[in-house]
């Protein structure tokens, strides 16, 4: 019986004639093989780039325009952070809702100005409150850490993500059957938008309809509370600003975005019955306030003896603000989610007419900014070095007035604060906040 020997590589070999050409034969299946291997080696070595790029490419959700798409979700899923059943359970426990009749509410920026202080009285009055926030770097950083940081010692939870981000969105209503959201993730600053529209195009449009597309297919769906700005009043000259007023000449394009923001609340509660409320806001000042402001930057500035440069209209005309305090605003966000009624709709459709609602949230009395710097220097015990300026046409609008008639028949809303008290409280926390750590001083500088 002929038998097959097996050559030491496996290969078969076979004796006579055949025994001549084996050579030739091994080389050819020899090299064959390498290159089997060399392939495999580089597809090794190429997936394990393509998965180092991906790993190492920011979020779509802060840089581009678009909604997600199915490649979208697949990268986010890749570089985020999020999920698990540590994650979920921070999301329940914060989301819990600890008192009678109380509300479980997602503060979309949470770790900004007005999202630290809403989160907070939500959470002090029993609410359930979760926070959502990047963390863009549009101002220090490190001042959302320290607003987050306090947040959580009273027990409120800040996911570290974006509101274009839908993926993200979709868990935490899977996690959690919000009743409201309020949404004050922006992209805020009337002068920024000359240097970076992208970003106000990004936070406040694409943002805010990502966050709608999910509160319209949510069950129940959420009732929205959400911030919309005096700026929509644009050069509308009559005063005080009502609702009713017309709000079609934005002066900048963050104005034009939260009109914009306005028309699209418009949408979503007409198509599928969302209950929305927008919220203008008034120039908000306060303790733990936005660095980019100016009565922020003023404070900052006189300290250091740099010179402030005030802003005047034509013919020297006043420029004045109806400055809000943080606190009046907290009360009007509250009363509106208090008083919001349920959306109407159910998995994507509406099932009824739904409320649909804006209102002013202001003070009332427009205060010159010459006056607000006067305020300053008493609290600050040291003279402004003022620099009279020509306001520059980029974006401001020379004054701002807010009739809250409806506000207060409406929310209850009335505000208690005058801005010298107002920025005495404001003064109090910038020095200890800023004289704590030199490191914080620092990174503000
Ligand atoms: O109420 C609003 O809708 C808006 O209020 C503020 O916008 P603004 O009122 O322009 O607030 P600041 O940038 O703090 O300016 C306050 C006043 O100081 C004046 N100013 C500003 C900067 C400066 O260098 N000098 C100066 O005189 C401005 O003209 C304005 O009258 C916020 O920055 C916006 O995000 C918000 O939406």
């Amino acid at each position: 019986m002929t038998q097959l020997k097996t050559h030491q590589d496996g290969i078969p070999s076979t004796p006579g004639k055949i025994k001549m050409d084996r050579s030739p034969y091994i080389h050819r299946l020899r090299w064959q093989f390498s290159l089997a291997k060399l392939t495999f080696w580089s597809c090794l070595f190429l997936g394990l780039i393509l998965l180092f790029f991906l790993r190492s490419t920011p979020s779509s959700s802060s840089s581009s325009y678009s909604l997600s798409s199915g490649t979208d979700s697949t990268r986010r899923s890749l570089v985020s952070t999020w999920g698990g059943p540590d994650w979920e359970k921070r999301v329940r426990d914060s989301s819990k809702i600890r008192s009678h009749n109380g509300i479980s509410v997602l503060v979309t920026g949470a770790a900004g100005f007005v999202g630290t202080h809403v989160s907070a009285a939500l959470k002090r009055r029993g609410d359930g409150v979760l926070g959502l926030d990047n963390f863009n770097d549009y101002y220090d950083p490190k001042l959302k850490r320290s607003r987050q940081a306090r947040l959580e010692r009273s027990g409120v939870f800040i996911v570290e993500g974006d509101i274009n981000d839908s993926a993200l969105l979709k868990k935490l209503f899977d996690v959690v059957a919000f009743t409201h959201v309020m949404h004050l993730a922006a992209q805020a600053g009337v002068r920024y938008a000359m240097q970076n529209p992208g970003s106000y195009v990004n936070s406040n449009i694409a943002g805010l309809v990502s966050l709608f597309e999910v509160c319209k297919s949510a069950n129940p769906q959420p009732s929205i509370v959400w911030a919309s700005s005096s700026s929509v009043y644009g050069l509308n000259n009559k005063v005080p600003f009502s609702e009713r007023d017309r709000t079609d000449q934005p002066a900048s394009l963050y104005a034009a975005t939260k009109k914009a923001g306005e028309e699209i609340a418009h949408t979503y509660n007409h198509i599928y019955g969302l209950s929305i409320t927008g919220l203008r806001f008034f120039t908000v000042y306060g303790p733990w306030g936005r660095p980019d402001m100016a009565y922020f930057f003023f404070t900052r500035d006189i300290l250091k003896g740099k010179p402030i440069p005030i802003f005047e209209g034509p013919n020297h005309g006043t420029v004045a603000r109806d400055f809000t305090y943080v606190d009046d605003i907290v009360k009007g966000c509250l009363g509106s989610l208090d008083t919001a009624e349920k959306s109407t709709g159910s998995g994507g459709k509406k099932k009824g007419p739904a409320q649909l609602r804006i209102f002013n949230l202001g003070n009332t009395s427009p205060v010159p900014v010459t006056t607000l710097v006067s305020i300053l220097e008493r609290l600050l015990k040291k003279k402004a070095n003022r620099v009279m300026l020509k306001m520059p046409r980029n974006g401001d609008v020379q004054f701002t007035h807010a009739n809250i008639t409806l506000a207060q028949t409406e929310l209850g809303y009335k505000p208690t604060t005058d801005l010298q008290t107002g920025l005495k409280k404001f003064v109090r926390w910038y020095l200890s906040y800023y004289s704590d750590s030199g490191s914080k001083k620092r990174s503000d500088e």
